[in-house]
């Protein structure tokens, strides 16, 4: 429904998003090496699920966060959390990254994140992001991008940073940008 609400009023979420872009340059000097969990509810269950297999020295991170694994400000910050600790475990040479929620790997950001607001949440959110794609770009490990499933914009987003990027075969899946359709205009980064 949010999603919905964000997408009639088109002009509040470009508008949003232009603020930020024009601050482009104080974004990137904010990406913090850690991310601290700052609105994390521990009575909601985990976002993102790793199981790491020490004989293969391969993890496979299942993002778990129904209906559709949009990229919220939580979302974000655990799974950041989750390649920061694989990152300190030397043993862990590759990451698989899939989704546990059929038919979509991710549907990108989560538009209720930049809909309606203060411009303070969408600064965080925003270096959330950009944290995400910087950590997987430069992460050392392997990383694969396992596509279960639909994965338009920040969805493709998260894929493009891996090394390797396998999608399942089905003509119902589509991965793309889309968000020049959704009137956002991507900063620079
Ligand atoms: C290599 C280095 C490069 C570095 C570059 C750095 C920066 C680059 C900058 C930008 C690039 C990335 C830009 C990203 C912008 C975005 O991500 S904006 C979000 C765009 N996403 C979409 O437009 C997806 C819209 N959703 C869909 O198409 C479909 O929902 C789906 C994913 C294909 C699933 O379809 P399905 O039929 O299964 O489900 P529903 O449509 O019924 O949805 C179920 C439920 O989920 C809600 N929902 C869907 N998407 C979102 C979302 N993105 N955020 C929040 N909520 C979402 C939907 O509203 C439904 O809810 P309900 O109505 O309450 O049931």
């Amino acid at each position: 429904m949010a999603l919905r609400a964000a997408l009639r009023s088109r002009s509040g979420l470009s508008g949003l998003l232009s603020q930020r872009s024009s601050c482009s340059s104080d974004i990137r000097m904010c990406v913090s090496p850690l991310l601290v969990p700052q609105e994390r509810n521990y009575s909601t269950p985990p976002k993102i699920r790793v199981e790491f297999d020490q004989s293969t020295g391969v993890a496979v991170m299942h993002m778990q966060s129904p209906p559709v694994n949009s990229l919220s400000l939580d979302f974000l910050t655990e799974l950041c959390i989750s390649v920061e600790k694989l990152e300190m475990d030397k043993s862990c040479r590759g990451l698989i990254i899939t989704s546990a929620q059929p038919k979509v790997f991710s549907a990108g950001l989560d538009i209720t994140e930049m809909y309606g607001k203060s411009p303070e949440h969408c600064g965080a959110f925003w270096r959330s992001v950009q944290e995400m794609w910087l950590k997987l770009y430069g992460s050392n490990m392997v990383t694969i991008a396992a596509i279960n499933g639909s994965s338009p914009a920040g969805g493709c987003l998260m894929a493009m940073t891996c090394d390797y990027r396998i999608m399942a075969d089905n003509p119902r899946y589509n991965i793309g940008l889309n968000e020049t359709q959704l009137g956002i205009v991507a900063p620079f980064w």
